[in-house]
This record gives structure tokens, sequence and C-alpha cells, in this order.
């Protein structure tokens, strides 16, 4: 019933519904080669590991496992080395439902490859990681998108001047967007809301700062802040902060120390770890959390956009009777408009439980292998939230 309603009110051939849009991860996918060793080992000492696997790694390419895990439609962009890992890479992108039709595919250069020491006495996880200098993705790539599939963008903070143009490139769309719902014109009129743009600031590279200015969302590591100093994420969010634009939601995730995050109004909401019995395999933490934060926030805004839709019809077909009041109503308070400011969904209470569920969700990956169980372990908490 609702979504016939739904349709008849938004559904035009030219926009696409936004619960069919997808949220796509930017960045990085690479071989992770993760061997388990009960203590880390010692220089030059010869000894057996208790595991060895080989998984799918790089950030935006993690974050897009768990998103998918936990139910969101998701894509992954980043450059694909044609040879001989390009198989296993995309075999399991397939097996965890990860669109990633869009990757340009490069020629006679190796995959980025990692090698993984997880240590089971300290749950560290130690990364070497190599880039045979694997082309980064371009403006040109991204060109290629078809933006109006997308509700949300996140991009790893890398490759700063072309990620730049990337999100300036969103930002285009979006305004564009915002123009076409003040001019009240029947062909033009778009019910499209804003895509969401996110970042992940994590390798210690002060230029990434850069990047804030075109963000609606952050997250800045533990690493990333303690490289500019701070030891503490409530120091962290406040000075960040100074770079980012007005109305962006700060978050930043302190391993065991749980997150903190700042809404677009300045309200500081925490959680504490959910650390878990034992800690076997920290690798991908942050883009675990990354994504059960996104998966939350971008629920919240789907959900949103339906019931501002909803009410603007009911509003409409109550008073389509009588025009007079109608169209007081239209002047005073824009009643028809369907539009979703870039953060306006992000509230105190959506962010605290984003949070939460974000470190729950990551304290659980900590003491799994992989990330095998989390959409059995998290089915009742995603269908709340659905
Ligand atoms: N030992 C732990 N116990 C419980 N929760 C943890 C632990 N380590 C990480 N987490 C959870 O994961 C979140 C992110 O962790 P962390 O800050 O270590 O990310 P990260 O350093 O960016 O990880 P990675 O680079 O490996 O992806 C934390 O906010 C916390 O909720
Ligand atoms: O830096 C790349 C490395 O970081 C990770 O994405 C974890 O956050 C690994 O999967 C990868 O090997």
């Amino acid at each position: 019933m609702i979504s016939s309603f739904y349709k008849k009110i938004v559904g035009t051939s030219s926009t696409v519904e936004s619960d069919q849009q997808k949220i796509l991860c930017v960045g990085l996918t690479c071989l992770d080669i993760v061997q388990t060793c009960k203590q880390y080992p010692a220089e030059d000492s010869d000894q057996r590991s208790v595991d060895c696997r080989w998984q799918r790694g790089g950030n935006a390419s993690n974050t897009c496992t768990v998103l998918s895990q936990l139910g969101s439609s998701c894509e992954f962009f980043g450059t694909l080395s044609a040879e001989e890992h390009l198989s296993f890479l995309q075999n399991d992108m397939q097996n965890y439902n990860i669109d990633y039709s869009h990757c340009p595919m490069i020629e006679n250069i190796g995959c980025p490859t990692s090698t993984v020491i997880l240590s089971l006495g300290s749950g560290s996880r130690t990364i070497l990681h190599h880039n045979p200098n694997l082309p980064e993705l371009t403006l040109k790539n991204f060109e290629q998108l078809h933006l109006e599939d997308y509700s949300w963008i996140h991009f790893e903070g890398r490759n700063l001047t072309e990620v730049l143009s990337m999100m300036q490139c969103v930002e285009n769309y979006n305004n564009m967007l915002n123009y076409n719902q003040d001019t009240n014109s029947k062909e033009t009129k778009s019910s499209q809301a804003p895509i969401t743009i996110s970042v992940e600031l994590e390798r210690p590279r002060q230029e990434l700062l850069d990047l804030l200015p075109y963000v609606d969302v952050a997250f800045i590591s533990k690493d990333f802040a303690q490289s500019r100093g701070y030891d503490s994420m409530s120091e962290t969010l406040k000075n960040i902060s100074e770079d980012a634009k007005s109305g962006a939601t700060l978050i930043c995730a302190w391993a065991d120390r749980g997150a903190m995050a700042r809404t677009p109004d300045n309200i500081i909401v925490q959680s504490p770890a959910f650390p878990p019995q034992k800690v076997v395999d920290t690798l991908g933490a942050g883009d675990t959390f990354n994504a059960a934060v996104i998966h939350l926030l971008n629920k919240a805004k789907l959900e949103f956009i339906r019931r501002r839709k909803l009410k603007s019809y009911e509003m409409n077909s109550a008073l389509q009777k009588d025009v007079e009041i109608k169209r007081n109503i239209k002047m005073n308070y824009n009643i028809e408009s369907s539009e979703c400011s870039h953060t306006e969904f992000i509230t105190q209470n959506v962010l605290q439980a984003a949070v939460s569920f974000a470190c729950q969700v990551a304290g659980a990956k900590v003491g799994l292998k992989g990330y095998n169980k989390l959409d059995e372990i998290f089915k009742d908490a995603c269908q709340k939230v659905n």
C-alpha cells in the first residue's frame, strides 16, 4: 500500500527510488595474507603460525563486506589489477553480493598485497603492505558513474587530488538537485535527495584535512589523531571541527576505548567498546566500525525521506478539496517539498544509536576470524533498524 503510494508521488522515469540506491565505497581492494601467531614473532626467528588464510582486504573493500552483511546494498569502486589474484578478489565480492561492475581494470601491474600478522597474545594486527604502484582511480573514471544510483558515497582518504575532484563532482551534482528543487517546473523538479559524502582520515597524512570542507560525515582514526598530537577522542573532535564544514558530523573511534562523535548541532555522543570474550582478529576493526555507522545513518536517511514524502502526500490529499488552504500552506511551509538536507537526519538519538551499534559490531568482529557470521549475530538488530 505504502509503496504504491510512494511510487505515485515520487517516482519519475528520471529518478531512482531512494530505497533502490546503493552505498558506494571508493578506495582500495588488495590481497591480505593473514597469519595468526600465538605471540608476535621475534626478528629472524623460525616458527609455526596457528592459522594462515587469504582474504580480500583494503579499507573500502572491507567496509563493503560489512555493509553487505548488515543488509545495505553497496558497490566497491577502485582499480583492479588484471593479474592472477583478480578472480580471487572478484569471486569473494560476488559471494558477499558486492557490486564491482564499474571498477577499471589495469593490465600488467600486480595487485597490492598485505602480509598481516595477528598476535593472539596481544590482539595486535601488524600490516606489511606492498603496492606495486597500481594506478589510482581518476576523476575520469568517477565521471562514468550514474550518481543518481547512490544515496551515500564513502571515500577512503587517499589519492588526495583526485578524491578532492570526485567530491567536488558530487557537490556539483547535489547543487544541481537543489537548483531543480527550487525551480518549480514539472520537467526539472527533482525528488532525489542529495548524496551524503563521508570520508575516512586514517593514514597519518596532514594534507588529508583538505578533504574536510567537502564532507558531511568524517571518520577520524586514532592513528590520524595521534599523528596530530591528540591523545583523546574529545580533543580530536574539538580540534578537527575547526577544519570541517559547518554542520558536518565528526566521528572518532579509538580501539578498546570505544568511540565518540559530534552531531551537526555540536552535541557530543559516546559509546564504550564491547570487547568479546577473546580478541582474535583486529584486522579491519576500523573498516567494520565505519560500515556499521554508515549502514545505520543511511537507514535513518531513507526513513527520513520516506516519512517526509508520505507526510507531504497526506497533507496534500487532505487539503485537496480546499484549494485556498492548500495555497496558503504551500506558500508558508513549502509543504510539497520532499527535500532532505545533507545531514538533517543525523539527530542526537540517531548518531548515538549509530555509534553504539558500530562499537557492538566492531567488538563482535574482533572476536571473530574474518567477517563471517556478522550477519547472523546482527540479524535482529538489522531488522529493527529496517
Ligand atoms: N580490542 C578491542 N576490543 C573491543 N573493541 C575493539 C577493539 N579494538 C577495536 N575495537 C572496536 O573497533 C573500533 C575501531 O577500532 P580501531 O580504533 O582500532 O580502528 P582502526 O585502528 O582504524 O582499525 P583498522 O586500521 O585495523 O581497520 C573501536 O571503536 C571499537 O569499537
Ligand atoms: O592498508 C591496507 C590494509 O588495511 C586494511 O584495509 C585493514 O584496515 C587491510 O585489509 C589492508 O591490508
